[in-house]
């Protein structure tokens, strides 16, 4: 983009800016996710997600649409069959099940059913809130009050799918961005390896922008997944060179 005049003409000929619109997206990038997970089913109801990158929240929305189960209430006291309990009780809160925490350098604007984190990637605390807030029984809990409140072991990993659209602003220099974007892939794909983090079996994506080293990136990919996939989501602009990489099939190496 040249100039304010072409970006403007641009976003107003978008059809995914005007679905986003209608749609209630903090971001169009929704849709290329939205679109990975028609093509890959990479969310199933109940999953734990890790969306990392995730400001200003498009991908986080749709990843809470499809992990979020929404269980009925349980029937009220006299609707049931068998013989009253003692005391009525009104009927239980909707229960969720699915957990999507998500995280950006930027804060994020609360989303329901997603628990947002603040924070860099890199940073240890960040890792080890990271920790506390992917483990279950915690609800609703923000970040700051999640610590500790689960028995299984650190050792346990809890994610089903870890996404990646981290991203810094271009500097303008395509080896420069390629590298930085890559080295945000590594990171992304160690944080999945952490030991507390990706399931054997579970799915990874990760934004990349082709050149120099996405071979050896890719390559490194093959040998920890059963499958990799290019993709060129339909909402990834024609114009930009960026693509993602979906991983299926996580090959844990079991911890003695
Ligand atoms: C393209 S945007 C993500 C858009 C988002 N997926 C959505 O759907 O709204 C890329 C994001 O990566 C974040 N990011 C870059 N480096 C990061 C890091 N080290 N830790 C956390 N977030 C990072 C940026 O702050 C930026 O908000």
């Amino acid at each position: 983009m040249n100039s304010p005049k072409q970006w403007i003409a641009r976003q107003s000929r978008d059809p995914f800016v005007k679905q986003r619109a209608r749609d209630g997206y903090r971001s169009r990038a929704a849709y290329k996710l939205d679109d990975m997970q028609r093509r890959f089913s990479l969310i199933k109801r109940g999953a734990v997600v890790l969306d990392l990158g995730g400001a200003p929240g498009g991908w986080a929305q749709v990843a809470a649409k499809y992990a979020i189960k929404q269980s009925k209430p349980a029937p009220a006291a006299a609707e049931q069959s068998s013989p009253p309990a003692p005391t009525t009780r009104p009927p239980r809160a909707a229960a969720t099940a699915g957990r999507v925490v998500s995280i950006d350098l930027l804060p994020i604007d609360p989303i329901p059913n997603v628990v947002c984190i603040q924070g860099d990637m890199t940073s240890p605390a960040v890792l080890a809130t990271l920790q506390d807030a992917i483990r279950p029984a915690h609800g609703k809990a923000s970040a700051s009050s999640v610590a500790g409140s689960s028995s299984r072991p650190a050792t346990t990993p809890f994610v089903d799918v870890v996404l990646s659209d981290m991203a810094h602003p271009f500097t303008g220099s395509r080896t420069a961005d390629v590298a930085r974007v890559i080295a945000l892939c590594e990171l992304a794909l160690d944080v999945a390896e952490r030991p507390e983090v990706l399931k054997r079996g579970g799915a990874f994506v990760c934004k990349f922008i082709q050149g120099e080293g996405d071979q050896e990136l890719r390559q490194l990919l093959k040998s920890k997944f059963d499958k990799v996939a290019y993709e060129k989501p339909e909402a990834s602009r024609s114009g930009s060179a960026e693509g993602y990489l979906v991983c299926l099939g996580y090959k844990r190496q079991t911890i003695a």
